[in-house]
C-alpha cells in the first residue's frame, strides 16, 4: 500500500456507493460495518462485503475493511466473511489493548496458511478513539508487524473525554500529537487522520488536513466523494516543494562534495536533517506519481 492520502469510507449496506468507489480517486476504500451499520443489518453487511471483495478490481485501490471491535459480539463473523484475499487490511475500531492486536494478527496468520496467501497480506489498521488507546497507542503499534498505520477517532475521543469539537482542534491536539509520537517511535508511517464531519465546507477540511500533515499525519480518513480531491491535494507534494527539495539535495551534494556539511541556501541553512526531509518530499512524489 505506498498511495494512503485519501481514505474513504463507504457504509457495508450501500451496494450502490461501494460501486461507485471504486471509480473515485480514494487510495484506499473501508468497506464499514461498525457504526455505519444499523445493529439490525451487520449479517446483510457482512454479506455485501464479502460479496464486494470478491469482484476483482482494476483502479490499483486498497480495499481494507473496518470490523466490528474485538470485545462484540460481530467480532468473529466479520473476520471470517471478510479474511479473503481480495481484502488488503482490516481496520480495528476503539482498540485500547494490544493483546486484541496480537489476537487479530494470529487469526490472520492462519488464514493466509489455510487460503495460501503470502505472509502478511493483511494488514491491521488499529483504529484510536478512547483516551486508554491514546495512552497504549505505542504498545499497540508495536504488538504486529501488520500495522501499516494507526488510524485517529476524533469524535469518539472527544465524547470519551468528555470535551467539546472545535473548529481549531484544540480537544484533540495531545491525542494526534501522540498518536504521531506513538507510531514513530514504534518504527511504523505516521498515523492516518480522523474523519471532517462538516461535509460541504471543504475550507475547513482543507485547514483541519493541512494543520494534520504538519503534525506528521500521512493521510486522513473521509467520508464523502467530495473530500478526496481535497485531502490528495494537500498529501501531494506541489512542483514548488519538489523544486525546492530538489534544490536542497543538489546544493547539499556539492558541498559534501567540498567537505562541507552546513550550507546556506536561499537565506536558509540547510544541514543533513534538511536534505532527509527534502528526500522525503522526494520520495513520495515518485511513489504517487509511480502509481498515477
Ligand atoms: C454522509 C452520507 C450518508 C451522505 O450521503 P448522500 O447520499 O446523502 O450524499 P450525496 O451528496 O447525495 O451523494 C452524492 C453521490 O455520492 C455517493 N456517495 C456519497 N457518499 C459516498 C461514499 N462514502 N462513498 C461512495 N459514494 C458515496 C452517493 O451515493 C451519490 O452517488 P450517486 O447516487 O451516484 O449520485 C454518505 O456520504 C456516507 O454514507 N458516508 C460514509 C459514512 C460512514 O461510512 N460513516 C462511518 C465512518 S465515519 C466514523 O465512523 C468515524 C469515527 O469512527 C471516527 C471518529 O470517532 O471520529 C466515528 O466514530 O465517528
Ligand atoms: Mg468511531
Amino acid at each position: 500500500m505506498n498511495k494512503h492520502r485519501a481514505w474513504l469510507f463507504v457504509p457495508g449496506t450501500n451496494k450502490r456507493a461501494m460501486q461507485k468507489a471504486l471509480t473515485l480517486d480514494a487510495d484506499v476504500i473501508i468497506y464499514d460495518l461498525e457504526d455505519a451499520v444499523e445493529m439490525g443489518r451487520k449479517d446483510v453487511a457482512r454479506q455485501e462485503v464479502a460479496e464486494a471483495l470478491q469482484q476483482q478490481i482494476t483502479s490499483g485501490q486498497t480495499r481494507v475493511v473496518r470490523i466490528n471491535g474485538a470485545t462484540t459480539p460481530d467480532y468473529q463473523q466479520d473476520l471470517e466473511a471478510v479474511a479473503q484475499a481480495g481484502c488488503g487490511g482490516v481496520m480495528l475500531p476503539k482498540t485500547e489493548d494490544p493483546a486484541h492486536i496480537k489476537q487479530l494478527d494470529e487469526y490472520l496468520n492462519r488464514v493466509e496458511k489455510e487460503k495460501q496467501l503470502p505472509p502478511g497480506h493483511f494488514k491491521i489498521v488499529p483504529q484510536i478513539e478512547t483516551a486508554l488507546g491514546v495512552h497504549n497507542s505505542y504498545d499497540i503499534a508495536r504488538a504486529s508487524k501488520r500495522v501499516l498505520h494507526l488510524a485517529f477517532g476524533s469524535v469518539d475521543y472527544t465524547a470519551d473525554i468528555q470535551g467539546e469539537m472545535t473548529e481549531e482542534g484544540w480537544e484533540v491536539y495531545y491525542a494526534r500529537a501522540h498518536l504521531v509520537n506513538s507510531s514513530r517511535a514504534a518504527g511504523i508511517r505516521g498515523p492516518i487522520d480522523t474523519v471532517y464531519i462538516d461535509i460541504y465546507n471543504i475550507e475547513g477540511l482543507i485547514r483541519e488536513t493541512e494543520r494534520a500533515k504538519k503534525m506528521g499525519f500521512q493521510g486522513k480518513l473521509v467520508i464523502h466523494p467530495k473530500q478526496i480531491g481535497p485531502v490528495n491535494a494537500v498529501y501531494t507534494p506541489s512542483e514548488q516543494e519538489v523544486t525546492e527539495a530538489r534544490q536542497i539535495v543538489e546544493a547539499f551534494e556539492q558541498a559534501r562534495s567540498r567537505g562541507e556539511a552546513a550550507i546556506q541556501l536561499n537565506g536558509k541553512m540547510i544541514d543533513p536533517p534538511v536534505v532527509h526531509k527534502a528526500m522525503q518530499v522526494l520520495k513520495l512524489y515518485e511513489q504517487i506519481n509511480k502509481q498515477t
